[in-house]
């Protein structure tokens, strides 16, 4: 896997001292964030929550991310119930129902080998759709709307 390879090169690098050891740099993009649906009318009269939402960290084109990404800690709003959710497999996200929208974070915490911190990413949790200048469409009839970012882990192996 990866850092089999990492590994290798290091070892090889020592190997042969006068091949020059520069850091490997190995980059992999991710993409984060929510969908959400209103709930029907009859569910949120019960719990004033009008939303069902999942939000979620994964790889490109569904590749797996689960080879360097050990756990993923979400932190939710604190009037949730247990607003730490820990996911220890894929997939890494957590389904809620709510009423609104307040920022989230998901700390990123990877396979040992790899010895790179925790990354803790933020993401604010969108229930409505938007109209071009932020104002909130207001009927959306029922369908989901999502909001999600790309982003890029960068590991350089240190020499
Ligand atoms: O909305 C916002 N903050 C929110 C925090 C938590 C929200 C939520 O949806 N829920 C709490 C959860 C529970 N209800 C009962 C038991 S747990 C359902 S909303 C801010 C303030 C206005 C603009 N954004």
């Amino acid at each position: 896997d990866m850092y089999e390879n990492i590994r290798n090169n290091r070892r090889l690098c020592e190997g042969f001292p006068q091949i020059n050891c520069a850091g490997v740099t190995i980059v992999r993009p991710i993409i984060y964030g929510n969908i959400a649906t209103p709930l029907p009318p009859k569910k949120s009269a019960e719990t004033d929550h009008t939303h069902k939402w999942t939000v979620s960290v994964k790889g490109v084109n569904g590749e797996d991310i689960s080879y360097f990404i050990k756990k993923v800690v979400f932190k939710l709003h604190e009037t949730y119930q247990n607003p730490l959710r820990t996911v220890e497999s894929p997939p890494f996200e957590i389904s809620e129902t709510g009423w609104g929208e307040f920022e989230l974070t998901m700390k990123l915490h990877f396979i040992p080998e790899s010895g790179e911190k925790p990354v803790t990413l933020y993401h604010n949790l969108r229930l409505h759709p938007y109209e071009d200048d932020g104002s909130i469409l207001t009927s959306n009839k029922g369908k989901p709307v999502s909001s999600f970012q790309y982003d890029e882990l960068v590991f350089t192996d240190p020499t």
